[in-house]
């Protein structure tokens, strides 16, 4: 998928693109003010290339980590997921591609949604 999808360049453009659509968006902005974006898209371009079958490079923390402190509810979540997809689909991704893509996000939910790790209420009632 990796390479069908254009390799590197063309996975480094869905995240510099979607990171413009989350920074644009007055919902999701904010999380993100204190993060040093450069990193952040390095971290997500690596995981995204490993995900469609490239090099494994990404060497970011576990996910659950990652967000586990930010209280991220199920609609932002949807929002990213969303947005993920309309890079993808931007950069004239196939459709297998996109729902491969769709099914990992889905797998990877409970590790980022605050409300699905410790159960009703979750995080997102105790931090923050
Ligand atoms: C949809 C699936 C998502 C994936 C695959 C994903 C992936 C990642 C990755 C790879 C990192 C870097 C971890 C690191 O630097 O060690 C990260 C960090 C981060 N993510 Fe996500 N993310 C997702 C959803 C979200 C959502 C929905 C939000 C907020 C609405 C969000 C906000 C953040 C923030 C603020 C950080 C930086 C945390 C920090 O530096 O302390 N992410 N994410």
């Amino acid at each position: 998928m990796y390479d069908r999808l254009g390799g590197g360049e063309v996975v480094r453009s869905v995240v510099e693109r979607l990171y413009v659509l989350i920074i644009e968006d007055e919902q999701l902005h904010s999380y993100f003010d204190n993060v040093d974006l450069a990193s952040q898209k390095r971290h997500m371009a690596a995981l995204l290339s490993q995900v469609l079958g490239g090099p494994k490079e990404y060497d970011g923390r576990a996910l659950a980590v990652a967000h586990a402190p930010l209280g991220i509810t199920a609609e932002h979540y949807a929002r990213v997921g969303d947005y993920l997809t309309a890079a993808l689909l931007v950069a004239h991704a196939p459709r297998d591609i996109i729902d491969a893509v769709g099914d990992v996000l889905t797998a990877s939910r409970s590790q980022i949604v605050a409300e699905s790790m410790v159960g009703a209420g979750g995080l997102a009632g105790q931090v923050g």
